[in-house]
């Protein structure tokens, strides 16, 4: 029994935060998750969190955004009513892989295939309208609308020259040219907020236009902080090097216990099967766990970098290193739609491979993924907890699920006694 530590459940993962009080031997805390008819969330902790020691348990994946909301707001609830400190937990962190989007080797977006070697969208690495400067006209800088600009302007020099009044903007501009102007840009993201991924493939940018990619992860992770996150505990961030978008302390947990147990106990014969990585992004971790245990590592390369974002899949796949009459051991950090692990598999046997166990931290397993592993040359899918898996496990007979409530528990009651939690990173 801990005292003063209190565990709040979100709606992500209920089962989750059962496994993790069980461990703490504490019962989760009351509250109340709700939502309004608009949709708005709703949260009421119904126990005193005054000077307590708070852990929220809430996951990524299913509904993520309405997951994370209700996280912020819980957090803040518990600062309000005064918690001594409030401690999010992530199991799966949402949004840290969200700035990964193809680019060519200049740096440049690959958002249209080139043609003849040369890139026909047109690209260039110059802003139009240009950046103000000396000697330069001053534009909005925001759109690709130098040429209306340009009309505005001599509409408006026309209607001075009459000798009406014509109120002007610090750019020079007429008030109702900028209005107009702002309230087209407006329209615009209304109508990106509505649009789905298969829309992306559809852009095309314009000549000149300067594309940026929103620094969602960061966004995320002041969100958490301005709500009152006061620690982060989490497991195989996507990017380990995310912890440092965060000024507060981050705990991310390794699965990689979890899963080299996995492959001593059920791969017969491990010492001679094959780790594999499905892409070079994830070689680090595949070849910390072919290290430790003392197995053959071998990688699979994309041979081209994709041309659209929606190319993913279509990017041409390579083996580096022999699997032939071998187990092949895919290990990755989260398996999505399921693409990666399957088109690996798919190759792995081509190549050979006897057998293809993927061993994956995150099964988040969206949309059609496990009708796709079904339907693949995988033979076996190991996943933890982390998100999930009560309606996965029932529709697919391939998948396994590792129990990870103890691994939160023990790190929540070590962070709650000051402990030292180093033990939990190590991988013997
Ligand atoms: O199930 P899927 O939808 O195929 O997604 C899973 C893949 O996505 C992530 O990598 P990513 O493609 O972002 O590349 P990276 O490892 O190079 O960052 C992850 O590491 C998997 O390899």
């Amino acid at each position: 029994m801990v005292r003063n530590l209190v565990v709040i459940g979100g709606n992500s993962h209920p089962q989750l935060t059962q496994s993790i009080c069980g461990v703490l031997g504490i019962p989760p805390a009351e509250v109340l998750l709700s939502k309004f008819a608009v949709g708005e969330t709703r949260v009421e902790v119904q126990e005193s969190v005054r000077e307590k020691d708070v852990y929220i348990i809430q996951s990524g994946g299913g509904k993520v955004n309405d997951h994370l909301l209700e996280l912020l707001i819980t957090i803040s609830a518990c600062k309000t009513a005064s918690a001594r400190r409030v401690t999010a937990v992530l199991p799966l962190f949402p949004y840290s892989r969200q700035s990964d989007i193809p680019y060519d080797k200049a740096g440049a977006p690959l958002v249209k295939a080139a043609v003849g070697g040369k890139p026909t969208n047109g690209y260039t690495f110059e802003s139009t309208p240009p950046t103000p400067g000396p000697g330069k006209p001053e534009g909005l800088g925001l759109m690709n609308g130098m040429e209306n600009l340009q009309k505005g302007l001599a509409k408006a020099q026309i209607e001075d020259s009459t000798g009406s009044p014509v109120k002007r903007r610090g750019n020079g501009l007429p008030r109702n040219d900028t209005t107009d102007s702002l309230k087209s840009l407006s329209n615009g993201a209304d109508d990106a907020a509505n649009s789905t991924s298969s829309k992306i493939s559809a852009f095309q940018p314009r000549p000149g236009y300067k594309q940026w990619v929103a620094q969602a992860g960061t966004l995320v992770a002041d969100l958490l902080t301005c709500a009152g996150a006061d620690h982060i505990i989490t497991m195989d961030l996507h990017d380990p090097q995310y912890q440092g978008y965060f000024d507060i302390p981050v705990d991310n947990l390794y699965g990689r216990p979890l899963l080299k147990s996995y492959i001593q106990r059920n791969i017969p014969n491990y010492k001679q099967s094959v780790i594999v990585s499905p892409d070079a992004g994830g070689a680090k971790r595949a070849t910390a766990i072919a290290d430790q245990m003392g197995i053959e590592f071998a990688l699979i390369h994309k041979e081209r970098r994709p041309t659209k974002i929606t190319d993913r899949q279509n990017a041409t796949m390579m083996l580096v290193g022999d699997v032939r009459d071998r187990i092949a051991i895919l290990i990755d950090d989260l398996a999505d739609t399921s693409n990666t692990i399957t088109r690996a598999a798919k190759l792995l046997k081509k190549e050979g491979a006897s057998q293809v166990y993927a061993l994956v931290t995150h099964g988040i397993l969206s949309g059609d993924a496990i009708e796709r592993i079904n339907a693949s040359a995988l033979d076996k899918v190991v996943v933890t907890n982390s998100v999930d898996q009560v309606d996965h496990l029932r529709r697919c007979p391939k998948l396994e699920v590792l129990e990870i409530g103890h691994v939160f528990g023990e790190a929540i009651r070590r962070v709650h006694h000051g402990e030292s939690i180093s033990v939990l990173f190590q991988y013997d």
